[in-house]
Order: C-alpha cells, then sequence, then structure tokens
C-alpha cells in the first residue's frame, strides 16, 4: 500500500473514538452511514462534473481534487462499516492480470 494510503488508513481507524467537535472524520461517523453515502453521492457528481469539464477545457486540476475527495470519502465509508483501503487493493490484485471479460464471465451474482 502507498505511504499516504497507509498513514490515511490508521488516522482514519483513529478517528473513530475521536471526538465530533474537534475532527471532520469522527464528525462524519457520528452523523451516520446514510451521512457518509450522501458526502460519497456528492463527490462523485462533482467528480463527473470535473471530467466533463476537463474534456471541454483541457484543465485537469479540478479531477485529481475531486477524485481526492471522492477517494477520501469512499475511505471514510469502507472504515464506518470495518473495511479498509487494503481490502479494495487485495480485490484489485486478485483480480491482477485477469481480463476484464474473463473477470465478469467468472462473476457470481451480485
Ligand atoms: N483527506 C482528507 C480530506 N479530503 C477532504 N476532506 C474534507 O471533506 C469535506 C468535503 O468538502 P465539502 O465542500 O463537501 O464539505 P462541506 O461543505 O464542509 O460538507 P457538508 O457540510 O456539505 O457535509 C471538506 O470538509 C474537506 O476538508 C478531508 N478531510 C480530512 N482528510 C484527511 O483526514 C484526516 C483526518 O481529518 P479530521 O478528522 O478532520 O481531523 C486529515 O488529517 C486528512 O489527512
Amino acid at each position: 500500500m502507498s505511504d499516504i494510503l497507509e498513514q490515511l488508513t490508521l488516522v482514519l481507524e483513529a478517528r473513530k473514538a475521536a471526538d465530533a467537535d474537534s475532527s471532520y472524520v469522527a464528525s462524519l461517523h457520528a452523523k451516520g452511514l446514510n451521512k457518509i453515502l450522501e458526502k460519497v453521492g456528492e463527490e462523485s457528481v462533482e467528480t463527473i462534473i470535473a471530467a466533463k469539464d476537463a474534456a471541454l477545457s483541457g484543465s485537469k486540476d479540478d479531477v485529481i481534487y475531486e477524485t481526492a475527495d471522492l477517494w477520501f470519502h469512499t475511505l471514510v465509508m469502507l472504515s464506518h462499516l470495518g473495511l479498509s483501503a487494503n481490502d479494495v487493493l487485495t480485490e484489485l490484485a486478485r483480480r491482477f492480470d485477469l481480463s476484464g471479460l474473463e473477470e465478469k464471465a467468472n462473476r457470481t451474482s451480485k
């Protein structure tokens, strides 16, 4: 796992027990899963809009910024559910080198 992802995972875990008044992450946990999912949805839309704008303007800075917001909020969602980036990385590693078409054919109904 990249250094920053590893460090952020540790911070997110610690924030589950932090005071909601002094931590944005703790405030999300206190508000609950629906609020976290609302943020994931919001950041998804903002990422899509930034990508569409980048295709028109050629400026990609907002795509990076909004994608970081999206990744961050999905990490909070995973943490809230007792999961972590490592669980997703393990799944990506399992898929590595497997054609997307082949992987899809092997999927059980989900
Ligand atoms: N990477 C991030 C990160 N990315 C985005 N954000 C916050 O996510 C929010 C998203 O932006 P919005 O404009 O949607 O926020 P908002 O309008 O305040 O949100 P709402 O009131 O609409 O819910 C902002 O408050 C950002 O500051 C982050 N907050 C924290 N982190 C990391 O998490 C760590 C722990 O943060 P705290 O829990 O706040 O200490 C930090 O040290 C960082 O490493």
